[in-house]
């Protein structure tokens, strides 16, 4: 696992174990994971990982078996400590909004911080751009507008620590886009210290100084986005950031690769090369050769009749020479899955 160096740590994590029903499966099993005062780390894992326990656990909403969590050096869950969810300055934004129906913007703001100062507030709506819209009950507003009344609120008690439980998940994808970007920004404006929960890699990409990957619990792997598109750690990890087309030693060895032992290897879809004079490559029949907006989703068969998968700027046909360089090949020990 590729670890953060950390410098200052607002949160730390250690072998915080927690399961549901008697205790047969662990639900969430973190050995170690830190995140560094100001940074943005993003939770990324498939349904049921664990990542709504985990930040349930870190906000103090859920008790632990066993391990600790401190947050601003502070220990508020151990063997002997648990500080309840108030006392630990987090911040939550979830999924559904969660705000209160009956209550104006205004006063789901304020809510849980009655003594704001005005300047404060006025601040506030001013950074999620809702200045006019105070009076306004949530069933006023479009959702966009609602998370940002969700993210104001979250932000009115000057959390050390924000919270995003999948924010996005209920939006369409233009919105999504455009609050993710605006969210963002607010985070970085304030140099304020978040973990963002998401299933959407291209999310944790795009925000996210760190990324951790949660598998059945556990942390797999955790890095920025760039060591965990160039070099994760397993094909799991791999294909969670972009398609990837596992190969066999017997399909290597048709592009002319020299196969390690001890290796799986993989390729990016959209790192295949066509007629390029490839170190590594093979000549292929195109089969099919789909055009889906920006680039063209091509299908060739390799001569064990294996389909192989990969993107295009142009469309293709006929033969082909399809290539790999060194560079492309993700190679992964093959005893890890
Ligand atoms: N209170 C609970 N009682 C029993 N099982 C639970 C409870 N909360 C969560 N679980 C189980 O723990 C596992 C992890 O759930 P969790 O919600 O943390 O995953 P997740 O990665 O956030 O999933 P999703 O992306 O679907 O929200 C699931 O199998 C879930 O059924």
């Amino acid at each position: 696992m590729t670890s953060t160096i950390n410098m200052n740590p607002l949160l730390e994590i250690a072998s915080l174990r927690k399961s549901f029903n008697g205790g047969k499966d662990f639900v969430v099993d973190v050995e170690r994971l830190s995140l560094n005062k100001g940074k943005i780390l993003a939770l990324v894992g498939e349904s049921g990982s664990g990542k709504t326990t985990l930040v349930r656990l870190i906000a103090g909403l859920e008790t632990s078996d066993s391990g600790s969590i401190s947050i601003g050096g502070q220990t508020v869950t151990s063997k002997d400590i648990f500080v309840p969810p108030e006392q630990r300055k987090i911040g939550m934004v979830f999924q559904d909004y969660a705000l209160f129906p009956h209550l104006t913007v205004y006063e789901n703001i304020t809510y849980g911080c009655k003594h704001i100062k005005k300047e404060q507030l006025t601040e506030l709506l001013q950074l999620v751009g809702l200045v006019g819209y105070e009076k306004r009950y949530p069933h006023q507003l479009s959702g966009g507008q609602q998370q940002r009344v969700a993210l104001a609120r979250a932000l009115a008690p000057r959390p050390q620590l924000l919270i995003l439980d999948e924010p996005f998940s209920n939006l369409d994808i233009a919105l999504k886009l455009q609050l993710r970007n605006e969210i963002f920004d607010i985070i970085q404006q304030l140099g304020i210290t978040a973990i963002f929960v998401t299933h959407d890699t291209q999310d944790a990409i795009m925000i996210a100084d760190d990324i951790a990957v949660l598998r059945k619990g556990a942390i797999i792997q955790q890095g920025n986005a760039s060591t965990l598109y160039r070099s994760p750690n397993r094909l799991y990890v791999a294909a969670l950031f972009g398609p990837v087309v596992p190969l066999t030693i017997e399909e290597l060895s048709f592009f002319g690769y020299p196969y390690k032992k001890g290796e799986n290897c993989a390729i990016r879809m959209e790192q295949f090369q066509v007629n390029k004079n490839s170190p590594y490559s093979v000549r292929v029949h195109v089969e099919r050769s789909l055009f889906f907006g920006q680039q063209y989703l091509n299908t060739c068969k390799l001569p064990n009749g294996k389909l192989v998968s990969f993107t295009s700027v142009q469309g293709l046909h006929d033969e082909i020479e399809l290539g790999f360089g060194q560079g492309s090949v993700l190679t992964f020990p093959d005893n890890i899955t």
